[in-house]
């Protein structure tokens, strides 16, 4: 049978034309169209070798694009000597197939094209775990179309030929691959989510959000000096990491970094990416990181709410982190960012540019978002957070009491866990 394992598109000589279909509804991009597109192709080492666009009220149903601009498709592709095509926008089989027929050369769509990417950039057990799954899943209802492909024209009803029946048992090879995938994700995610439950529980967290590319983890090494991978490739970051920042004295958060977000991302993966997205769901503040040199930064930022609003993450305190300020070309641009989005910070991460300023204004947040009460800690306790374990050993050493009242600064987070785990009773 065919493989399944993580297959990429991305062999050096393939020379690829791109596609796409623009409707006047979408979301208007200031950057010529098809860029991003380009800069997917150019991350899986695809050569671009021609772009072709179709201005439509909607997709063709049978063609994505219409019949003469395919003709027009052919002819390019000859004379470029194409190996590929690549559309903007999902195709259903039946597009794909006629497209393919048409021109004779394979397609494949965005969503085959950032699955590769992730197929590229998984590291750890559970985003390859997720890659393949997203795979599975996009293979599933196309499997039909690659048997057709190799049978040729045999078949017909009641005739089930060694094609139909391979195919069926593909779609139970398949099926159960899914379904042990989906158990295995399971198992981590759980472990993973107990984790991610008492960590946050003891530390106040901030998740770095943002657009693909926008620097989220260039920002996550400059803080905490971790070794996270900054590319300039979409998608370089797959696995959420966290680690802790020292935002003050006495004021540890942690930061988790997170996957990057794009337009019109594949339904499959943003199914099983929200998963990996989880510590940022779990995490007190969201930085939100924008590229601000980018033309399309407002797009960008509008595409990041929408998936935030669909995960009911919108609601939760957010600081726009415009970087890549060292990179913008008109000041003026930048104003009207800074105008409609008033609650920003303006920096940039590889210059180190306005670090303190930053901090500064996380700091803000941070004090803005602790409580102070009254409390009772027992004495005898050396396994609480490590400020109020000092305490605690001053009160051992200097009243040798059993508890003493102390006046603290917390999260409510952290006052859940001090009076669950640490038996700490709060008076007010
Ligand atoms: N000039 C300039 N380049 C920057 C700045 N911050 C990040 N970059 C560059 O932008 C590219 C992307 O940075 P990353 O930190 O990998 O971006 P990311 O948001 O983590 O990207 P994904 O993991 O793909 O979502 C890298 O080439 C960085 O060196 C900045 O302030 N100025
Ligand atoms: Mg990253």
């Amino acid at each position: 049978m065919q493989s399944f394992e993580q297959k990429t598109h991305s062999t050096p000589e393939e020379r690829a034309i791109l596609i796409g279909v623009q409707r006047p509804r979408e979301l208007q991009s200031y950057e010529p169209p098809l860029t991003e597109l380009g800069n997917l192709a150019d991350t899986v080492g695809v050569e671009v070798v021609g772009k072709l666009i179709q201005r439509r009220h909607k997709f063709h149903p049978g063609t994505y694009m219409g019949k003469g601009k395919l003709q027009e498709l052919k002819t390019l592709a000859e004379e470029t000597d194409a190996t590929l095509i690549i559309s903007d926008h999902d195709l259903s089989p039946g597009q794909s197939r006629n497209i393919e027929e048409m021109t004779d050369i394979r397609v494949i769509d965005r969503t085959e094209l950032i699955l590769d990417i992730f197929a590229q950039h998984a590291k750890t057990k559970e985003a390859t775990l997720q890659v393949d799954l997203a795979q599975m899943e996009y293979v599933m209802p196309r499997l039909k179309r690659m048997w057709t492909h190799l049978e040729g024209s045999q078949g017909g009803v009641g005739f089930r030929g060694p094609g139909e029946k391979q195919l069926e048992t593909d779609r139970q090879i398949i099926k159960k691959k899914i379904a042990d995938c989906k158990s295995a994700i399971r198992k981590i995610q759980e472990r993973k989510n107990r984790e991610v439950k008492s960590r946050n529980q003891k530390f106040f967290t901030i998740g770095l959000v943002g657009y693909t590319n926008a620097g989220k983890s260039s920002l996550m090494n400059v803080l905490t000096e971790a070794d996270v991978l900054v590319e300039n490739k979409l998608f370089a970051t797959l696995d959420t990491r966290t680690r802790l920042w020292n935002l003050a004295q006495a004021r540890k958060v942690l930061l988790s970094d997170t996957v990057g977000f794009i337009d019109k991302l594949p339904h499959h993966l943003v199914a099983s990416f929200r998963a990996t997205l989880e510590e940022a769901a779990q995490s007190d503040v969201l930085l939100h990181v924008v590229d601000a040199s980018h033309p399309d930064a407002e797009r960008h930022i509008m595409v990041v709410e929408r998936v935030l609003r669909k995960m009911k993450l919108n609601e939760k305190n957010a600081l726009y982190v415009f970087n890549k300020i060292d990179l913008v070309e008109d000041p003026v641009d930048l104003e009207n960012l800074k105008r409609a989005y008033p609650n920003h910070v303006c920096i940039s991460a590889k210059h180190k540019q306005n670090m303190d300023l930053f901090s500064a204004k996380v700091l803000g947040i941070f004090e803005a978002n602790m409580i102070e009460v009254q409390a009772v800690v027992p004495a005898k306790n050396g396994k609480l957070l490590s400020w109020v374990a000092e305490c605690a050993r001053i009160i051992e050493r200097e009243f040798k009491e059993q508890s003493v009242h102390l006046r603290i600064s917390l999260s409510h987070a952290n006052l859940e866990w001090l009076r669950k785990q640490h038996g700490v009773q709060i008076l007010a």
